[in-house]
């Protein structure tokens, strides 16, 4: 799953503190597993999804087999505490099981950058493709702003603009590979983002055949023995032998999921 933490690598921005983009830190192996259940679980109820007012609940199940043109316009997912796109408020009655491999990933990572006490209570899976884009929003509904925003991104590069407290300050571009954690933390917490592009262009593989998977590196050894600690995502022949559909997907698509503690 995880790289081993010593090979992570971390960088800071002077002009936004609190922003953190982690390379280096996902396996190939955990990358692909990501993709695979965000398009054939994680669209899934009780999580809910954009498409769910007018589609069919079987046909979301089966989108990724079935549906590609249905698949071309799925643009959110939520988890766990559902974001209410209209009110922006969570509510008790208004919550799913957060996906424990999801959560638990989210929480290493936390953990390694100093956050040892965020839990991940609610996710976004935001789905790109050719044309989409992100505009400049704060993420301010949650209740507390000391626990950091976690995001991952796979597939297509995008680029990331990482603004200020308000809308006069001038961003910053970054690019965010498959594979790269942003940590949105301090005053970058409340600072404006977007995502204006990805670039489809940009695609390559994902098949290093590293057998460093080293979750356990995390923790310490005498931490819970979580799942996602102890499986390792070997790519055994099964997993392996329907990549290059999602292949074919992630040349003009990005994933990015990200949890929040509410
Ligand atoms: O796609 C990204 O990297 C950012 C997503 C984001 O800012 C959000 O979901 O609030
Ligand atoms: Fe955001």
């Amino acid at each position: 799953g995880l790289k081993p933490v010593n090979t992570w690598k971390g960088y800071t921005i002077a002009n936004h503190p609190g922003l953190i983009l982690l390379t280096d830190v996902m396996t190939s192996n955990l990358q692909k597993h990501l993709v695979k259940r965000c398009l054939n679980d994680l669209v899934k109820q009780p999580n809910k999804t954009n498409l769910d007012s007018y589609t069919k609940e079987e046909d979301i199940d089966n989108i990724f087999i079935n549906f590609s043109n249905l698949l071309k316009k799925l643009r959110w997912i939520t988890m766990g505490y559902h974001h209410n796109w209209d009110t922006k408020l969570y509510a008790e009655e208004n919550k799913s099981e957060m996906p424990q491999d999801i959560s638990e990933l989210a929480e290493c990572i936390a953990k390694v950058v100093g956050f040892t006490e965020f839990t991940a209570e609610a996710g976004i899976v935001n789905v790109y493709h050719k044309n989409s884009s992100l505009a400049g929003h704060v993420d301010n509904s949650e209740y507390d702003f000391s626990s950091p925003i976690i995001s991952l991104s796979l597939g297509c590069t995008c680029i990331f603009l990482i603004g200020g407290p308000d809308k006069t300050s001038e961003p910053t571009a970054l690019y965010l590979r498959s594979g790269d954690v942003v940590v949105m933390s301090g005053e970058a917490r409340l600072c404006y983002h977007a995502v204006p592009c990805i670039i489809t262009s940009s695609y390559t593989c994902l098949n290093d055949k590293s057998t460093t998977d080293c979750h356990e590196k995390c923790f310490d050894s005498n931490e819970n023995n979580s799942k996602i600690n102890s499986e390792s995502y070997t790519m055994d022949n099964d997993f392996d032998n329907d990549w290059h559909l999602y292949e074919n997907f992630l040349k003009e698509s990005r994933i990015n999921i990200n949890t929040r503690q509410v």
